[in-house]
């Protein structure tokens, strides 16, 4: 199966989400409590898909709400330095912060990241502040589910969703659970049912569908989750198993199967997002399902024996001759 986008969009794609700060331990192997200083990189996973889909040549923007403060200042100007169009990045106005994420590095297994995200700037995008004219402008609007977590970008979200469906945007939904801001698993749920019946592509982990079936980690089944989701808008299902690789499943009954690239693995955060950037690079260039498996596992490869999430994300280039290596040993 090749997946179809329209031809005629200025852009290939427009996340919306958030942009915030990482703070990556820069001493690991030891607990955060033992980490004095940390490097600071532009994160937040829809904004590294931006950053990492721009790095590979795809005509990237990005909607959402910055801090009116240094941070803020920050993640636009790199955003904007890395090719993404930032005109749709608006300054928030009420003293919100940039959400803050912290890692810990304590050896390539034990990772965790600690986020600062109480009244974050990205939840306070508003449907207003969602532009029909930009929307409509690109192959793919990818959707962070933390931006689903609280009003008013919950129906910020929403309404580019709809806006979406309306020009022919095909809508990517990465699940992106993350706990700090959601109010229960209830919600959580209701919200990804609802966006991830109405979308094209949903991409998450096996863990994140067991979120958005409200079961508890571990319980789902990939059959059971196709079954439901191939009876609304998806046309394609990828689930993630970390190191164990990742699964696509079509509407159609075909079922692919991607390893992860064995790496030296220096810390694991960053994989997904920087192994949904390439999936989808590949898939906008017409590739196939089992080429583009490869480039999502490729590019995360890359990315965890590497320092940051965002600045580490890798070129086709690199990609294509990582495949290659592995695919020839
Ligand atoms: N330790 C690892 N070494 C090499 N590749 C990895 C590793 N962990 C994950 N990956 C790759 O990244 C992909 C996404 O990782 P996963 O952990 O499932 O997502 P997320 O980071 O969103 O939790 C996997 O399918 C695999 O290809
Ligand atoms: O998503 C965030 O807000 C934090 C990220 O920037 C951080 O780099 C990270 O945790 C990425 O992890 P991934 O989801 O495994 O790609």
């Amino acid at each position: 199966m090749q997946f179809e986008f329209s031809s005629d969009k200025t852009y290939d794609i427009i996340a919306i989400g958030r942009a915030c700060v990482d703070l990556n331990a820069v001493e690991y192997n030891r607990p955060m409590e033992e980490t004095m200083t940390f490097s600071k990189y532009v994160g937040g996973s829809p904004a590294n898909i931006a950053i990492g889909s721009s790095k590979l040549g795809l005509k990237a923007g990005f909607i959402g709400k910055l801090s009116d403060d240094q941070h803020g200042n920050f993640i636009r100007q790199y955003m904007a330095d890395a090719g993404i169009d930032t005109s749709n990045m608006v300054t928030d106005k009420e003293g919100h912060k940039t959400g803050l994420t912290f890692t810990e590095i304590k050896s390539p297994e034990e990772c965790s990241i600690l986020m600062y995200r109480e009244k974050v700037a990205d939840l306070y995008l508003s449907p207003d502040e969602v532009d029909e004219d930009y929307v409509k402008q690109a192959k793919i609007l990818l959707v962070s589910g933390t931006a689903l977590a609280q009003s008013p970008s919950r129906e910020a979200v929403i309404k580019a969703v709809e806006l979406a469906r309306k020009h022919d945007v095909k809508v990517i939904f990465e699940l992106d659970y993350r706990p700090y801001t959601w109010g229960s698993k209830e919600e959580t749920a209701v919200y990804y049912g609802l966006i991830a019946e109405q979308s094209d592509v949903v991409i998450g982990t096996r863990d994140e569908y067991d979120m958005m079936e409200n079961l508890e980690a571990g319980e789902g089944e990939n059959e059971d989750t196709i079954n439901h989701l191939f009876k609304h808008q998806p046309n394609l299902i990828v689930i993630k198993h970390g190191v164990s690789g990742s699964y696509a499943f079509t509407k159609d009954g075909e079922a692919y199967r991607g390893h992860a690239y064995k790496t030296k693995v220096l810390k694991t955060f960053g994989a997904g997002d920087s192994y949904a950037s390439a999936f989808l690079y590949a898939l906008i260039n017409g590739k196939d399902i089992d080429t583009a498996l490869k480039f999502g596992s490729a590019s995360a490869a890359i990315v965890v024996s590497k320092h940051s999430s965002s600045e580490a994300m890798p070129t086709v280039e690199e990609i294509e001759q990582l495949i290659s290596e592995k695919e020839n040993q």
